[in-house]
């Protein structure tokens, strides 16, 4: 679904680059989480998948077709295929919850009928039904981000990524948007999660990858501990971490 070959990506005026020969390879229906100290790279990685920016080298495959090579009239219908989910909601704070989700179908010309059907469909499976006239700054953190869960979810897109949505929530509300998360993943929708989210990585068992400085140092199936990172991953150019110090550092909080 998402395919990564070699991917460097260096942004101008920057010494290191962001990304460092990246491969990645994400199944449709698979549940990713990305991981890493600040500055390593996840946004980086998740704006490519976006074609919000281009590779420097490599290629980013999403759904079989080489982003980069996509016109320019045709990365509208790639965005379409992925629903965003941020840290800070970025909802539109004169519009009800209603009208947030309604808005992302809107703008891609969906019938009044189909909003009408789709979206109290989509709050209600946010847990958000009962309240659809409310504005965002009537409702709590958690609940903010349940809508902006619904705007990207109500295309029933087939990849959704997360940059951080747990970031501004407490535990218990966390837990709550993960859990949000894992049944939308049950849907059939692949999806990407940026996190420093210990907790959220430890307590659900996925697969986990891990850069640092822009390198993939970490890539396991189950979030375990006990296998060995994957350091054919690292490229000889780059500084890699023995893999028993990086063994050693993950218990340690590092992202
Ligand atoms: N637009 C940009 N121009 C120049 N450098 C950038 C730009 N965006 C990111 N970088 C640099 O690229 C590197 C990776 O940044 P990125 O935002 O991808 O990291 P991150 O892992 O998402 O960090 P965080 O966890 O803090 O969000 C950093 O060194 C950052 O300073």
């Amino acid at each position: 679904m998402i395919r990564f070959e070699s991917v460097s990506k260096a942004y101008p005026r920057s010494r290191r680059p962001a990304l460092h020969r990246v491969n990645l390879d994400v199944e449709r229906g698979e549940f990713v989480f990305l991981v890493g100290a600040s500055g390593s790279g996840k946004s980086t990685l998740l704006r490519l998948v976006l074609r919000e920016d281009v590779a420097t080298r490599g290629h980013v495959y999403v759904a079989g077709r080489d982003v980069a090579r996509l016109s320019s009239w045709k990365v509208p219908h790639l965005r379409r295929q992925m629903g965003v989910v941020f840290q800070d909601f970025r909802l539109l704070p004169s519009k009800s919850v209603f009208d947030n989700v309604a808005f992302a179908l809107q703008v891609i010309g969906k019938s009044r009928h189909h909003i009408a059907q789709v979206v109290p469909e989509t709050l209600e499976l946010v847990g958000l039904a009962g309240k659809e006239r409310r504005l965002p700054h009537e409702l709590s953190g958690g609940e903010q981000q349940r809508v902006a869960v619904a705007r990207a979810f109500v295309n029933r897109p087939a990849i959704l990524l997360a940059d951080e949505p747990t970031g501004n929530l407490d535990p218990a509300t966390s837990e709550g948007i993960m859990k949000l998360l894992e049944r939308i993943n049950r849907t059939g929708t692949t999806i990407v999660m940026a996190t420093h989210d210990h907790g959220l990585v430890d307590a659900s068992k996925k697969r986990v990858v891990e850069l640092e400085g822009g390198v993939v140092v970490r890539d396991e199936a189950d979030g375990g501990y006990g296998l060995a990172p994957v350091t054919g991953m690292i490229s000889a150019q780059m500084p890699a971490v023995p893999p028993a110090q990086a063994a050693g550092e993950r218990e340690g909080a590092r992202w």
